[in-house]
């Protein structure tokens, strides 16, 4: 066996500032690996399609505004069938795993996969690996064809089950090595995108012919470079079900409040997005924009204006919100689950609590609070539409990759494109809702709620303006 191979990023420089940050390829590493002619170039439905197979070269920029002098900057390859693949379809033995949370669309991954894999490729051998990572090495498989999984896309959760925890690199990658298993579709968050990148390191390192390949999967909307992950907008959509009821109910009583929790651990874009979806929220409460209940410009003075103005109020919160006050009066335990992500306070009940105490020391309104937490409903439904096309594309697209010897990438919409994306890129930070962003503006705009922040640095200025005499 020779020296280690390279792990270092594939960078390809061109013209005009052009940057393709490129993913790797097996035959990097395993020289001379032969390849074959593309079955697709003989399947009645595709061969018709103009220019079906995606040109070498192609790629897909990450950023599309662009002035006369910026460079072309940083792009991706482009997804898609390629004229020829590095596997025979007799050899390949695929698996498929689901990791960490749950996610509308888990299943229609599953199924398009094992339906891409056998209608396009003739691959009749696709494993699922049962209860995530840890099921490598724990539980037992099952073989999946287009038949088992016909009707799965119908259900929520994942049919392979899911679980945190238990990444261990030596005994996945051994159990890869046991099975045969040349192809592995890696479906999960940010947390299983780390550990897929840990087993294309090793799988490297041991210089095996298999293609990693990993599906971005959170219902957060937390994974960096791609324009929204799968589910995203299903979990919009139903959160319209609940902040419905809150309004209804918040409507309906004297000085109504309705408090809504949504999921979001750091990242608020489910509380954002359905916000602006709905038109009926007066405030909504994300991780980035940090809040503050007394005094001017806080929650309370905003939620007494706003019952005086309009009898009710409804309340948007995401559960990493806030998290700083919550841990000031409940003593935090930093506790963090199996995969090491932190434990949160539910400030759900928190701020309903805080709320129904400030009103009760005011004594100037009697109040009718209702408090909502449908977060696990929302991530248990099955995928909507439009995310069953998403999914569709994201798994034909990974198909494609490992077909073409393509590995250790996710596959992801970039600017409305499906590419290719390096895991590193996958993996470096966190999606986060910028708050000094149009889209941020539009949301306080359309709630006219107080902006916190400016509020309370404004409020600060003032005292420390006044404790120094200064105007
Ligand atoms: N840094 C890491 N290295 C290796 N594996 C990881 C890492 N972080 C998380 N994992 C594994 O990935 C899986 C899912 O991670 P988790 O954070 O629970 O969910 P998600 O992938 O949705 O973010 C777990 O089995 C966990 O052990
Ligand atoms: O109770 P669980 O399964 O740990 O899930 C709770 C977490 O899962 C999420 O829905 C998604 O997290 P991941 O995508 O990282 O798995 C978070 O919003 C939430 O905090
Ligand atoms: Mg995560």
């Amino acid at each position: 066996m020779g020296s280690s191979p390279n792990s270092k990023p594939k960078i390809v420089r061109g013209t005009a500032g052009y940057v393709l940050e490129d993913v790797p390829h097996l035959a990097d590493y395993i020289p001379d690996t032969p390849t074959y002619t593309n079955p697709l170039q003989n399947n009645p439905a595709y061969s018709v399609v103009k220019q079906y197979f995606v040109h070498v070269d192609d790629s897909v920029p990450q950023k599309i505004i662009t002035n006369k002098d910026s460079p072309r900057g940083i792009h991706f390859r482009r997804a898609g069938p390629r004229q020829r693949v590095y596997f025979e379809a007799d050899d390949v033995q695929a698996a498929i795993v689901t990791c960490g949370g749950l996610c509308p669309g888990l299943n229609t991954v599953i199924r398009e996969i094992v339906c891409a894999l056998y209608h396009m490729y003739g691959v009749k051998k696709v494993l699922g690996i049962n209860g995530g990572y840890k099921g490598f090495y724990a539980h037992n498989t099952i073989s999946l064809t287009p038949k088992s999984v016909n009707d799965i896309h119908k259900r929520g959760g994942t049919i392979l089950g899911s679980s945190r925890g238990g990444h261990d690199t030596t005994k996945i990658v051994d159990s890869i090595q046991d099975r045969g298993i040349n192809q592995v579709f890696i479906i999960g968050g940010d947390g299983t995108q780390r550990g897929a990148d840990r087993i294309f390191e090793e799988i490297r390192r041991r210089r095996l012919k298999v293609a990693v390949v990993g599906i971005p999967k959170t219902i957060d909307n937390d994974i960096p470079v791609i324009d929204k992950s799968f589910g995203f907008d299903t979990a919009v959509e139903e959160a319209q079900r609940a902040i419905n009821a809150a309004h209804v109910e918040a409507e309906s009583g004297e000085n109504g409040i309705g408090v809504v929790k949504l999921m979001g651990r750091y990242s608020g874009f489910i509380a954002m997005y359905a916000t602006l979806a709905s038109r009926d929220v007066d405030c909504c409460l994300i991780p980035e924009s940090p809040f503050h209940l007394e005094g001017p410009g806080g929650l309370f003075e905003f939620a007494e204006r706003r019952l005086k103005e309009n009898g009710h109020m409804v309340i948007v919160i995401a559960e990493g919100a806030g998290q700083e006050l919550v841990s000031e009066s409940i003593q935090s335990m930093h506790k963090q689950d199996a995969s090491g992500n932190k434990l949160l306070q539910d400030v759900g009940l928190w701020i309903s609590q805080k709320i129904k105490e400030h009103f009760s020391r005011q004594k100037t309104m009697n109040i009718n609070l209702k408090y909502i937490d449908p977060t696990y409903m929302i991530r248990a439904v099955p995928s909507n539409a439009s995310d069953n096309v998403y999914c569709t594309l994201l798994a034909q697209s990974a198909v494609h990759g490992a077909m073409a010897g393509y590995t250790g990438f996710t596959s992801g919409l970039v600017n409305g494109r499906q590419t290719y994306i390096p895991f590193y890129r996958i993996i470096e930070g966190q999606n986060k809702v910028v708050i000094t962003d149009r889209m941020w503006a539009r949301l306080l705009s359309s709630t006219n709620q107080p902006s916190f922040t400016i509020a309370k640095t404004i409020s600060e200025e003032k005292r420390e303006d006044e404790a120094t005499g200064e105007q």
